[in-house]
């Protein structure tokens, strides 16, 4: 007697370079049984389930992979959205807002009903102000609505200090918080090196050094998007890293987009992930300068939601 599998989807909206790349990433490390593949250009769709397909079957890694609609996609346990427009180069992720707003709004048109479980995370830029959007028109509580926000920028912040404190970046605790854009800052106050504090652990740290690893990180992107046109290998490693801490309701602690009601917008704070989307946000203590830089983001944040609102006609004023 075989023993029936239990069936867990992921499907992925957009099969441009990053959703290609994550589809690439759950099929060499699987962690649901099939992921559904969602692009209106149906030839480079059908072309890359067929490629990929190809890499599914030498070992049997139980990841089925195929071409769904959007209303396929909205049954999913897990749609992560990678559908819209990418920076050209000197572009920021904001001047992608209208673009991508649009895309996202003929999204849930075409996804809806949503199942009531299905838990979207957004990789989209302008991505916290997608998820804010995503979360208005999909209808589904907060919690089931997350960006992958400062995820990957903390990914490269704990790369750099890493490197300069001879260490291995999982035995670092750094985060990025804020907008994933120019608006991010650095919890500096709480950034550990194994067993120690940021000055014990990288003893030659110096106000220079701080500057040059901030700007590093807040301009990683748009360096690697000068020299070859997008950036895909990183946040396919975050997004499914997240899928994983989700379907297997891991409760694992990541600087997460996702709605801050005492702020009025999504951003990256630290929060516990597993099965629920959000389980709950995790405290963190800022210093005077952090909590600053936090308000300062989270009220430019609130002022281009409003634009947006005005522009979409979702605004009275
Ligand atoms: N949050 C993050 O850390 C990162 C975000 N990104 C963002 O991810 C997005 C995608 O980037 P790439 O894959 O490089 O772009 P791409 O142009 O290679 O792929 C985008 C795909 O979306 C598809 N698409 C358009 N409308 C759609 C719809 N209604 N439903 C399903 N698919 C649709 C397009 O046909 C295209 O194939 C961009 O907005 C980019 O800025 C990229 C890297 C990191
Ligand atoms: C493109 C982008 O948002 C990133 O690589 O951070």
């Amino acid at each position: 007697m075989t023993t029936p599998r239990l069936k867990t989807s992921i499907a992925i909206l957009g099969c441009g370079d990053v959703g290609s790349t994550l589809a690439y990433t759950l099929i060499l490390n699987p962690i649901c049984s099939e992921v559904i593949l969602v692009d209106p250009k149906t030839d480079l769709l059908n072309a890359q389930v067929r490629d990929l397909g190809d890499a599914t079957f030498r070992g049997n890694t139980g990841c089925k992979i195929r071409a769904g609609s959007h209303k396929d996609a909205g049954q999913a346990d897990v749609v992560v959205i990678t559908a819209g427009a990418k920076q050209k180069v000197g572009e920021s992720r904001l001047s992608l807002l209208t673009r991508n707003l649009h895309i996202l709004q003929s999204i849930f048109t075409s996804m809806s009903p949503i199942s009531s479980h299905t838990i979207l995370l957004l990789v989209a830029n302008p991505v916290d102000i997608l998820t804010y959007f995503a979360q208005k028109l999909s209808g589904l509580p907060p919690s089931q609505v997350l960006g992958t926000g400062t995820s990957l920028d903390s990914a490269r912040l704990r790369g750099v200090l890493a490197e300069k404190a001879g260490v291995a970046p999982n035995s670092i605790d750094a985060y990025v918080l804020g907008e994933h854009g120019d608006g991010q800052f650095i919890a500096w106050s709480n950034i550990t090196i194994g067993t120690a504090p940021l000055e014990l652990g990288l003893p030659n740290f110096t106000p220079e050094l701080k500057k040059d690893i901030a700007e590093h990180t807040r301009g990683a992107a748009a360096a690697i998007i000068a020299s070859k046109g997008c950036t895909a290998y990183g946040v396919a490693n975050i997004a499914a890293s997240i899928c994983k801490y989700i379907l297997f309701n891991q409760r694992t602690v990541r600087p997460i987009s996702f709605y801050q009601p005492s702020l009025g917008c999504c951003l990256s704070m630290p929060c516990v992930l597993g099965r629920k989307g959000v389980e709950r946000a995790m405290p963190i203590i800022l210093d005077e300068t952090e909590q600053r830089e936090l308000e300062d983001c989270a009220k430019n944040l609130r002022s281009v939601i409003e634009g947006a609102e005005r522009e979409f006609g979702m605004r009275k004023d």
